[in-house]
């Protein structure tokens, strides 16, 4: 019993309040929430954690590309190179985009595509789930699945694509630190960011 409390007093914002999941969920409607940012940012685990809260279905955009074209995306940025996997990469997550409410976690470089971004802009809600050089590397670092780091200097290069990106992932609706944390806790903190988005709403229609 006294466990429990100590657990509960530690880690208090691993849950979100229940009148937040609420509100995140009035705020989502039937859109997609759509998490964006760098490889190793966390959109799969923590997309799929807000899934869970929120009490709705989960896809990840690279599983669905890998599903429908039956190749994993190393062999399609060898057998197609990058271009025709961005293109693939759209085509799919306009299809996503059309079923929801759902959490649908995108790849990493998703939102720098033009097309994918306007439309994740105008039919979903975007979460940038952002983090630090050293909390990226250390997490890709551990494999070596990712195409674009397969380089010379992939630590380099991970900063050098920070540096591209994080102005354009800078346009998502909601912008939420992604660090060494509990991954409930990082879930739990998408969720009242949202929440925040409906009193916002609220205070302007109730003037
Ligand atoms: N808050 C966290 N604490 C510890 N580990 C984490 C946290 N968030 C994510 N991770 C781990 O970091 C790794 C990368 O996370 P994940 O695959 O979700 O990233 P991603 O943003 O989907 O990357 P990609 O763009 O390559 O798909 C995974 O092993 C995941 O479990
Ligand atoms: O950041 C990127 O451009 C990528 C991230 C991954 O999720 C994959 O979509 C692919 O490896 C490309
Ligand atoms: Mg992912």
């Amino acid at each position: 019993m006294a466990r429990g409390r100590g657990r509960q007093l530690t880690q208090p914002q691993a849950i979100a309040p229940e009148q937040d999941i609420e509100k995140a969920r009035r705020v989502l409607g039937h859109r997609n929430l759509v998490f964006v940012g760098l490889m190793g940012a966390g959109k799969s685990a923590i997309g799929r954690l807000v899934a869970q809260m929120l009490g709705i279905p989960f896809v990840d955009s690279d599983h669905e590309i890998e599903r429908v074209s039956r190749m994993t995306i190393p062999e399609l940025f060898e057998a197609y190179g990058e271009p025709e996997f961005r293109a693939l990469e759209a085509r799919v997550i306009k299809r996503l985009l059309k079923t929801g409410p759902r959490v649908l976690s995108t790849g990493g470089g998703a939102f720098m595509n033009d097309t994918t971004r306007a439309m994740v802009l105008a039919n979903g809600l975007s979460v940038w789930l952002k983090a630090d050089l050293e909390v990226l590397w250390t997490r890709v670092s551990k494999r070596d699945s990712r195409p674009l780091l397969k380089t010379a200097n992939p630590k380099q290069t991970l900063s050098d694509l920070l540096d591209q990106r994080y102005p354009v992932y800078a346009k998502a609706d909601v912008t939420v630190q992604s660090r060494d944390d509990d991954k409930d806790i990082i879930a739990a903190e998408t969720v009242m960011a949202l929440a925040r988005l409906d009193s916002r709403q609220e205070t302007v229609s109730d003037q």
